[in-house]
């Protein structure tokens, strides 16, 4: 079977942008970005419901769907607030000849691979005569060749097999161009390959599904009760949210995002969180010197805030699998770092002394991670590197510009498990800074 062992399908040199002081470490990053995590994580909102009577209602629900192949539960004593759900034993990847094949594109196959359902705008090629609840062979078109609407058998030696799944539409609700694009589930998958268990996202009010280095994050920043705190880059809310969790919904979090239509989508996220204020803003102006710290409207005084979350636009690069990545330009990859810069900052002044500054990116790009890092400390002398605790993950990478000390603050989580805080992680990549402003500058 083939399988992808670099998501970039021989763009050596978007390669050799990723690992450029640690070049001999990209092999076993590439091949692990294809790769499928295989733990599905829920962070619980403890301010409506208990861990323990979340895991027994999730519990209760898995035997519902999947009776005695239902997945083992778990919790971490690390992180209260997760609810794991373990992968099933894997499968023989048998392709049933019998059955027609079904062509999605790579980011809705990457979902797949990770326990989603496919859903209508995924689909490429659906053969003609496909039956309502027929079965059919999932593949995803790794090379994006495969058009839209495609009605016969497409064959290609770049297609990967990614499970099989039950269809719920037909291909003239699929592709009817006169109307709306469709939207909805169009096949439930019934088993992939990777193993993790096919259940789509069962998101509530009570839980969201979210990355463990995610979830980190948001305990590494602290937040306490009563504090003020910004998100500057807060679009979907998923941090934001975990803050007010952490505060008891008590004091305010202020969110940016200078998406108007990220932050509409948020909105009804934060209705039970009276403590969230959030703005459609441009975090690169947050900070003006001539506003009031105590200013509820952006922009901010300095010294506003005790705490800042800069979780930065980045080039995602930590998403796994990646069956082809997303970014095709040299140019593109290289423009990450100059916003992340700007937006840092902005959030230097913002902050009272004695505050606390997270940095994190969902990339594994040293530029837009230790580099960050390296830069700021030359930048701000008024910043501290402080242990990036509680730790999961591994180290930050070698870099010429940190020493061996700071290195071991940062949390990186990259193929390298067994430097892992915590063992028998498999996450996705990520990267976490945590700094202290120690002067009043
Ligand atoms: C990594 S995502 C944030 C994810 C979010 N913190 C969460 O956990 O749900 C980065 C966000 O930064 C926003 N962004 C990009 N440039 C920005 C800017 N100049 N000011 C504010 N937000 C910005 C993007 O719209 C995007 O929503």
């Amino acid at each position: 079977m083939f399988y992808p062992k670099t998501p970039f399908l021989g763009n050596s040199l978007l390669e050799s942008e990723i690992l450029k002081a640690n070049s001999a470490r990209l092999p076993q990053l590439l091949e692990w970005l294809c790769e499928t995590p295989r733990i599905t994580t829920y962070r619980v909102n403890t301010l409506r419901t208990s861990v323990a009577a979340y895991k027994s209602e999730l519990e209760a629900k898995l035997k519902s769907l999947l009776g005695s192949q239902a997945p083992k539960v778990f919790g971490m004593s690390e992180l209260p607030e997760i609810v794991c759900i373990a992968p099933l034993p894997s499968s023989e990847e048998i392709i049933d000849a019998k059955l027609k094949h079904l062509i999605v594109d790579t980011s809705c196959g990457a979902a797949l691979l990770r326990g989603a359902h496919i859903y209508a705008p995924g689909v490429l090629a659906m053969e003609t005569g496909t039956q309502i609840h027929e079965l059919v062979n999932v593949f995803a078109d790794l090379k994006g060749k495969c058009k839209r609407g495609t009605a016969t058998r497409y064959e290609s030696t770049e297609k990967v097999f990614l499970g099989v799944g039950k269809v719920l539409m037909q291909r003239y609700q699929l592709y009817n161009n006169d109307k709306q694009p469709s939207t909805g589930i169009a096949v439930s998958m019934q088993t992939n390959v990777s193993g993790v268990p096919a259940l789509g996202d069962l998101s509530s009010s009570d839980a969201l599904l979210q990355n463990l280095p995610s979830i980190a994050c948001v305990r590494v920043l602290a937040p306490q009760p009563g504090e003020r705190i910004l998100d500057m880059c807060a679009a979907p809310g998923n941090k934001t949210t975990h803050i007010a969790e952490l505060m008891t919904n008590e004091g305010c979090v202020i969110a940016l995002d200078n998406s108007a239509s990220r932050v509409h989508a948020m909105q009804s996220k934060l209705v039970n969180y009276s403590c969230i204020e959030a703005h459609v803003f441009d975090s690169t102006r947050a900070h003006d010197v001539t506003a009031s710290s105590s200013s509820s409207q952006p922009p901010f005084g300095s010294h506003s805030f005790d705490r800042i979350l800069l979780d930065a636009p980045c080039s995602g690069l930590g998403n796994r699998p990646q069956l082809a990545c997303h970014i095709k330009q040299l140019k593109l990859l290289q423009s990450y770092p100059n916003i992340q810069r700007r937006l840092f900052a902005q959030a230097v002044p913002l902050l009272r002394p004695g505050g606390v500054l997270v940095y994190s990116t969902c990339t594994v790009t040293e530029a837009e991670c230790e580099e960050i890092v390296a830069w700021a400390l030359r930048k701000f002398p008024q910043l501290s590197l402080v242990d990036a605790t509680p730790k999961f993950g591994a180290p930050g990478l070698p870099n010429p510009g940190l020493d061996a000390s700071q290195c071991v603050l940062l949390q990186r989580f990259g193929p390298n498990k067994e430097e892992y805080a915590v063992q028998d992680l498999d996450t996705v990549g990520f990267f976490i800074a945590k700094f202290k402003k120690i002067a009043n500058i």
